[in-house]
Parts: C-alpha cells; structure tokens; sequence
C-alpha cells in the first residue's frame, strides 16, 4: 500500500493575497490500496463527494496519466471543504502525487508544483502543501518562483473554522477587476513589509501587517461578517494578528502560544457557529509512504 499524506494550507497571512501561504497541522490522507476493475474511493467527506472515477484526486490523476489503471482508494481528510483551508489544493496534490507514483512519471517537485499552480491558478495553497512551512511565491503563467518564509515559532494559528462552505471561486467573483494605482503600491509595500519583519523575527512589527491587507478582505467583507468580530475578540486580549484564511470563510489569529488558550475560550464564549482549533504549521508537506517507509520519489 502506499500513503500520501498532504497537509491543509492557509492562504494570504493577511496581505499577500495569492502569494503567501503556510501549511497546518490538518491532513488529507489518500491510501493506494490493490487494483480494481474500476475506481473505488472510500471517504469520509460526505455524500456530496462521489466514490468512483468522478472523484476529484482521481480526476487530478487522469489529467497526468490518463492510463492510469483502477486502484481501490481510501480518503481521510481533517480539511473541511471549502472554508479557506486549501482543501482543493491538498486533494489535487494527492492526484498528482498518485499518478506521478503509479505511471512513474518521475516528475519533480517543482515540476509538480507548476502543474497544479496552472489549475488552481495561483502557488499560494499549493506551494506550502507541497514544502511543508510557510511560502512566498510568484507564478508568471509558467514557472513557480518560491522561497521559504520564517515564521516564529512561538505562535500558534488560532483557526475558527464557520459551519458554512464558501467556494473560492465564489468568493474570488467579490474582488475587483481593478486596484487603483495608489492602492496597489500601498498593498505591496505592506506585504513587503510583512515578509522583511518575519524573517528578522519581528513579530510585533509583523502582527499590525498581517491586519493591514488592501488587496481582498475588504472586498470580501460582506461574506465574512465574523472576521470583523472574531478580530474584535482578539483586540479585546490585546491580540493582534488575525487574518482571512485564503478565500475565507475561515478566520486565523496568530497568536503567542501562551495566549492560544485565552482566545480559543474567549471565542468559544462568543459561540460562534462552526470549529475552534488550536494549530501550528506542518513543515513537513507532502510525504508518501509505502511498506512503512516515508520516502520521496520527487
Ligand atoms: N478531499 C476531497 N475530496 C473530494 N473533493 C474535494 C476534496 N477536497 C476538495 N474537494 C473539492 O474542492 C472543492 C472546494 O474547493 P475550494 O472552493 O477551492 O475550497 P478550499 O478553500 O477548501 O480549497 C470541494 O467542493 C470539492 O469539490
Ligand atoms: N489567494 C487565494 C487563496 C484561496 O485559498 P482557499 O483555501 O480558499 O482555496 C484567494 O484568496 O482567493
């Protein structure tokens, strides 16, 4: 059998809308199991989700090997569908990693990470998926440029995930078709700014940053009304850090691990409809695994 486990990703970190990422401690697990006549996919993702060859990962691998032969499928996935936690991402990866397995493609990472920026259209979830960590990355239509992004170590990523889905697609349809000049330059200067105070480990410059996006969330505010409240909750602590997760609806604070506790409760008393998790980063990212051993065939 083998296993590939891809992790969840959370998107923007505030300003760097389409561009900056991080993977979390949340995993979508695809076991290869024997060859069948036709797919089989096992799940626990819901009835919306189909168990033959329509399955989304199975369809990721017959875009790479369209002779792929039928193999006996089980998914489990901590990532919810469409909250802004990468979810599509994690399972596209999984695809590609099965095909590139299974008809020996022998594709690298990178060359991985092309293929699957070019569907979703942005490196932001699909970088860090891959790498594991936290990722900066351009995408000019053909090649990834990516470097890693240092994150401190003593934040945890306090994660209210809501009961209702929001597509990406959806949620992508609210942004403008324009940004004034002005706008533009400002949004990267904060974005850039972000990256300088995180690798110089300068979080208290940093966690302002990650509040001051000018590319998306305003656009989007109307189909995340908590973000406003969850970010209040947070001030009301003296925290700052909170961000939309991708395309939302999730919302994540980056908080100082001794004050992970006092948010998740102070949340929690605000019952909000949906999840509160206490997550730090995977940096591991992509791994697969056959006969017990983790290996990489990139
Ligand atoms: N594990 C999975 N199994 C099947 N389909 C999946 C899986 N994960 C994601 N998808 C597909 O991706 C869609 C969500 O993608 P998207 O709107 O980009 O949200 P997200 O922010 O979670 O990536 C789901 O509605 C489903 O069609
Ligand atoms: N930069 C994208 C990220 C989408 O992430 P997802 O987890 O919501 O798919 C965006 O903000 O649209």
């Amino acid at each position: 059998m083998i296993t590939i486990r891809v992790p969840a990703t959370s998107a923007n970190l505030g300003p760097g809308f389409d561009s900056m990422g991080v993977a979390l401690q949340l995993y979508l697990t695809l076991e290869i199991h024997e060859k069948t006549a036709t797919w089989v996919v096992d799940h626990d993702s819901g009835a919306a989700i189909p168990h033959d060859d329509t399955h989304f990962i199975v369809q990721a691998a017959l875009q790479l090997a369209p002779d792929l032969s039928p193999h006996r499928l089980v998914v489990r996935s901590d990532i919810p569908l469409a909250r802004g936690l990468g979810s599509s991402s994690s399972a596209l990866l999984a695809g590609y990693a099965m095909a590139n397995e299974l008809a020996n493609l022998a594709l690298s990472r990178d060359e991985l990470l092309a293929l699957a920026t070019r569907i979703e259209g942005h490196p932001d979830n699909v970088a860090p998926a891959l790498f594991g960590g936290a990722v900066v990355a351009y995408y000019d239509g053909k090649h990834v440029f990516h470097a890693p992004l240092r994150l401190p170590k003593t934040h945890h990523f306090i994660t209210y995930i809501p009961n209702t889905q929001l597509l990406t697609a959806a949620a992508r349809a609210a942004l403008p078709e324009q940004l004034p000049f002005k706008t533009s330059v400002a949004a990267s200067a904060i974005s850039n700014t972000l990256i300088a105070a995180l690798q110089s480990d300068d979080f208290e410059t940093a966690k302002y940053l990650i509040e001051a996006d000018q590319f998306h969330e305003t656009a989007r505010q109307h189909l995340v009304p908590h973000l406003k409240q969850v970010r209040t909750i947070a001030h009301e602590l003296g925290l700052i850090g909170t961000y939309l997760s991708g395309a939302g609806p999730t919302i994540i604070s980056v908080v100082p691990k001794q004050a992970a506790h006092h948010l998740q409760q102070a949340l929690a008393t605000a019952k909000l409809p949906g999840k509160i998790l206490d997550l730090v980063p995977d940096n591991t990212g992509l791994t697969i695994e056959k006969e017990d051993r983790i290996y990489e065939s990139f």
